[in-house]
């Protein structure tokens, strides 16, 4: 089976929660290396419905790419169930610089990222102690590595975070993990659609940043994992399109659970707005998906 239109990608959101799971990019390839490519028709559309039908693999394909989804029933010998096709364009990383990023905001990036790992020429990679972690508007497209994972489930949902298209206007921010310190830093620069109080953010919004930083940090400790509880206490407002910094620490790991605590001072560390902890339950992704 193809999965190639809506009713197809609704069943196999059904089966995920029973065993299905999308390859990596070399199980994918090994797992197609022993059948014979064929090419596609040349009217293929990947929004036609009528297209369920089409064999694979569909390799040397201009500008489409498939991703092997594998399907392992309870007791029933593991088999490559269907490729889905994905558009080559990547999707975009929201942690980079653009051009609503205030001069601060701006600064903070290039000091962070300066002492990030660099790839040389050579392919090799040059050590540093801090790595800027990736940002993108759905979930499953970190799980997928930037794949397109999102468009095989709920395809009009967004993370939270990153719903808003209008740059500047809501969460605009970076994260950098420094791994063996186990420490995370996240430069946000809150926009004007996250207004609480007048001039101030929203005391909602400020929550949803802790969780995101406290989470992603979590998420890159432990793997997947759901936000337990939450302790929050406001001790200064933050303005508006101001840049502050979000500091998540770990404090212990016990069994499945993370804790980490969570600080959000202004850019130069001398004011104190938030200060937060958080529990981190390591869940099945069977749990996520509510199977
Ligand atoms: C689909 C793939 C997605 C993959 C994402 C991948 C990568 C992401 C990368 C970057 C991230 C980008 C964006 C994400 C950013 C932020 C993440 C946001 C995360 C959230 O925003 S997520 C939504 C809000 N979140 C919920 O919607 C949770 C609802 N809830 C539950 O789903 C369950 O409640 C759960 C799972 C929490 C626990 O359920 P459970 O059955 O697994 O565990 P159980 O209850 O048995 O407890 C086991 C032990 O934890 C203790 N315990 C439990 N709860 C506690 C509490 N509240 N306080 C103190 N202790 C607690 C017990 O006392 C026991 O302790 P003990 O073992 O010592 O007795």
């Amino acid at each position: 089976m193809l999965l190639c239109c809506r009713a197809c990608r609704t069943m196999f959101s059904r089966l995920w929660g029973r065993g299905v799971r999308l390859l990596s990019a070399p199980e994918a390839t090994a797992a197609t290396a022993f059948q014979s490519p064929t090419p596609l028709p040349p009217t293929w559309n990947p929004d036609n419905r009528q297209d369920h039908t089409i064999p694979f693999p569909f390799s040397g394909a201009s500008g489409m790419r498939a991703v092997m989804v594998e399907v392992i029933p309870l007791n029933i010998r593991p088999f490559t169930m269907a490729p889905w096709l994905f558009s080559s364009s990547q999707p975009r990383d929201y942690s980079l610089p653009n051009s609503s990023w205030s001069s601060e905001m701006q600064k903070l990036y290039e000091h962070y990222n300066n002492m990030c790992e660099v790839d040389t020429e050579g392919g090799n990679k040059v050590k540093g102690a801090w790595r800027r972690l990736p940002s993108y508007n759905s979930c499953l497209e970190y799980v997928t590595g930037g794949q397109g994972g999102s468009k095989v489930l709920q395809q009009e949902a967004r993370l939270f975070t990153r719903n808003i298209e209008e740059q500047g206007a809501g969460f605009e921010y970076v994260v950098f993990m420094k791994k063996h310190e186990k420490t995370c830093i996240c430069v946000f620069q809150p926009g004007h659609l996250l207004e609480g109080p007048p001039g101030y953010v929203h005391g909602g919004a400020i929550a949803t940043m802790i969780d995101s930083v406290t989470g992603t940090h979590a998420t890159y400790l432990s793997g997947l994992i759901m936000t337990a509880n939450l302790t929050i206490n406001y001790r200064s407002p933050i303005p508006l399109g101001s840049v502050v910094l979000v500091h998540s620490s770990l404090d212990k790991v016990e069994g499945r659970k993370a804790f980490i605590s969570c600080q959000v001072t202004s850019s130069d560390g001398s004011k104190l707005h938030t200060e937060a902890t958080g529990l981190f339950l390591k869940v099945d992704v069977r749990h996520l998906l509510g199977a």
